[in-house]
């Protein structure tokens, strides 16, 4: 290490009393060395603009020196889940690959959610969220998928300490059976801002306006598998209706008819009269 470091090192070391963490926002050093001089360098402390803080976001500190060098920056601290377990059951969340952006909650109950039903299932964890984040309770893909379990509520509180509990909604149409240990839905933990609330006369302008709920388009090409009978059981002369695949032919679209079905959109060059069935 060249002198001149180990100097400043010391330096500050004498500044800083022992465990204190201090958020370096400035610091003048002023170094003083001869090459010529088999003495170490003279460090004199010319700025003393430094903060204490229970963070550490140091930038490397400032130094006017004739001979340059560099103080080491120190690592921002990350921020820290904190889990409580609640009873010999509970488990630390865990992520099931190094990327993945949500914590796997596990559950510690046997529970049978019925079908169409919903069910609150104990985690017997506590969390502590970093304050500027929230825990946002998203479903398995796989759950959701192969079974149709959906995760309700889902905003976890930086600020809460009760027991954390998954609420699963069975959208499917048979029971499913939560064991204890499995892994239930996943956590993802996201940053927040709480702006101050203004209330304003007006709100400026925009080119949207106040289109929305579909106002941009963009669906309502075929009906889902399923639908398409649904519509022919309960409106026979829907039958002369015309559904398309979706097409990048323009379109055009039939007005509302009196029974059928309200604005099937038809190309304007093609149709064709609806199977018997639908695929
Ligand atoms: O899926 C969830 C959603 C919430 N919570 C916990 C954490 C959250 O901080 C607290 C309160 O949730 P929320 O604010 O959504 O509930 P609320 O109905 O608005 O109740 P409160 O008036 O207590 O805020 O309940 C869970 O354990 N699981």
């Amino acid at each position: 290490m060249p002198a001149v470091t180990r100097a400043v090192r010391a330096h500050i070391g004498k500044l800083i009393p022992p465990s204190t963490r201090v958020t370096f926002r400035s610091l003048h050093l002023c170094i003083r060395s001869s090459p010529s001089s088999s003495s170490p360098p003279s460090v004199q402390l010319i700025s003393r603009r430094f903060f204490r803080s229970k963070s550490i976001t140091m930038s490397p500190a400032t130094i006017s020196s004739s001979q340059a060098t560099s103080v080491p920056a120190a690592v921002p601290t990350a921020p820290v889940l904190q889990v409580k377990l609640l009873s010999d059951k509970a488990k630390v969340p865990t992520r099931g690959s190094a990327l993945a952006a949500g914590y796997d909650i596990y559950g510690v109950e046997d529970y049978l959610i019925k079908a169409q039903d919903r069910g609150i299932i104990e985690t017997d964890i506590a969390v502590a969220i970093p304050a500027g984040y929230y825990g946002r309770i998203a479903p398995r893909s796989g759950l959701a998928t192969k079974h149709g379990l959906q995760t309700g509520a889902g905003v976890v509180d930086a600020d809460y300490r009760g027991p954390l509990k998954i609420l699963l909604f069975n959208h499917s149409n048979e029971d499913f059976q939560v064991h204890a240990g499995d892994r239930i839905a996943q956590m993802v933990i996201e940053k927040i801002i709480t702006p101050e609330v203004v209330a304003v006369p007006e709100l400026d302008n925009t080119e949207r306006g106040s289109n929305g709920f579909g106002s941009t388009g963009g669906f309502g090409v075929r009906p889902a598998k399923g639908a398409e009978d649904a519509a022919m059981k309960e409106q026979p002369e829907a039958k002369e209706a015309v559904f398309v695949e979706q097409t990048s032919e323009p379109v055009v679209t039939s007005p509302a008819s009196e029974n059928g079905p309200e604005n099937i959109q038809v190309p304007a060059t093609t149709t064709e009269t609806a199977p018997e069935k639908a695929e």
